[in-house]
């Protein structure tokens, strides 16, 4: 498939209204291959919804997506799972019976991209299964129930589990959320990772400390609205982003 570095992803005046309301209002936003962008703004800014959108989970009200030269407008999400994008959520999801293995390989059966029956695959998906599990440090409690692992691993598993099915972009809605500071370090170095091996990542992240460690472009998002797109070291003096956060956290309380 050819297909452009510039414009990998590209969202043209896409909107979402519940009644009176445009939680995503007008936005137009282009992503590169490659690009790691993270994303910020208060609470009801309309980041989650903006994901939303384009994972597929929400319809849009007006608009168009495009993903890899191709108009994704209302397709599912399991359809673009197939091309290539893959998403986590602010709250941590999985099977809390099974084990981190058998969640992890479950993902990988479900999410393949390539046609082919379980039993063909099968022990490449235990083999793919097990790499990752030794990557992204979740290798020593594959066995344990997801029930009773630390909130860290079940960050990282659901990471994991987006990326078991080898995706060209990665999505993360707050990916470090109620870590303590060294947990968010070595999410950072998780992240880090993905970033140097070309992973395009887009992310909503509070914590403006993982948000300017990790991405190379910075998103702010108000009323529905992107605010800013620029550098994550131009966000602190940027007159629009001082005012939104003025009088309520200030751009400190963000971090
Ligand atoms: N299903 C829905 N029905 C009605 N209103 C909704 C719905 N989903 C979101 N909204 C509204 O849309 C706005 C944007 O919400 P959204 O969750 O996208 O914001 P956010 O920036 O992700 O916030 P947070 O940082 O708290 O997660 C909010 O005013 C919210 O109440």
């Amino acid at each position: 498939m050819a297909e452009d570095a510039h414009g990998f992803l590209e969202l043209r005046g896409v909107t979402k209204r519940y009644g009176a309301l445009a939680a995503v209002d007008g936005v137009d936003f282009t992503v590169d291959r490659g690009e790691v962008i993270g994303i910020g703004g208060p609470n009801g800014a309309g980041k989650t919804t903006f994901f939303d959108l384009i994972s597929g989970l929400t319809r849009t009200t007006e608009g168009t997506i495009r993903f890899r030269d191709q108009d994704i407008t209302g397709l599912a999400p399991h359809r673009l799972c197939r091309l290539g994008m893959a998403r986590t959520f602010q709250l941590n999801s999985g099977f809390d019976n099974m084990t981190v293995f058998e969640n992890l390989l479950a993902a990988r059966a479900f999410g393949r991209r390539s046609a082919g029956g379980w039993l063909l695959t099968a022990r490449a998906d235990k083999q793919a299964t097990q790499v990752l599990l030794d990557e992204i440090g979740l290798a020593d409690i594959a066995s344990d129930p997801v029930a009773g692992i630390p909130i860290l691993a079940r960050k990282k598993l659901m990471i994991a589990t987006a990326l078991i099915g080898e995706p060209d972009i990665l999505l993360l809605d707050e990916p470090v959320g109620g870590l303590t500071p060294p947990e968010i370090d070595e999410l950072i170095d998780l992240m880090l990772g993905l970033k140097s091996r070309g992973m395009t990542l887009v992310f909503i992240e509070h914590v403006m400390r993982f948000l300017t460690a990790v991405a190379d472009r910075a998103v702010m998002m108000h009323q529905g609205r992107i605010i800013y797109d620029g550098t994550p070291g131009g966000l602190a003096n940027d007159k629009t982003v001082a005012e939104v956060y003025l009088g309520s956290a200030g751009l400190g309380g963000m971090a």
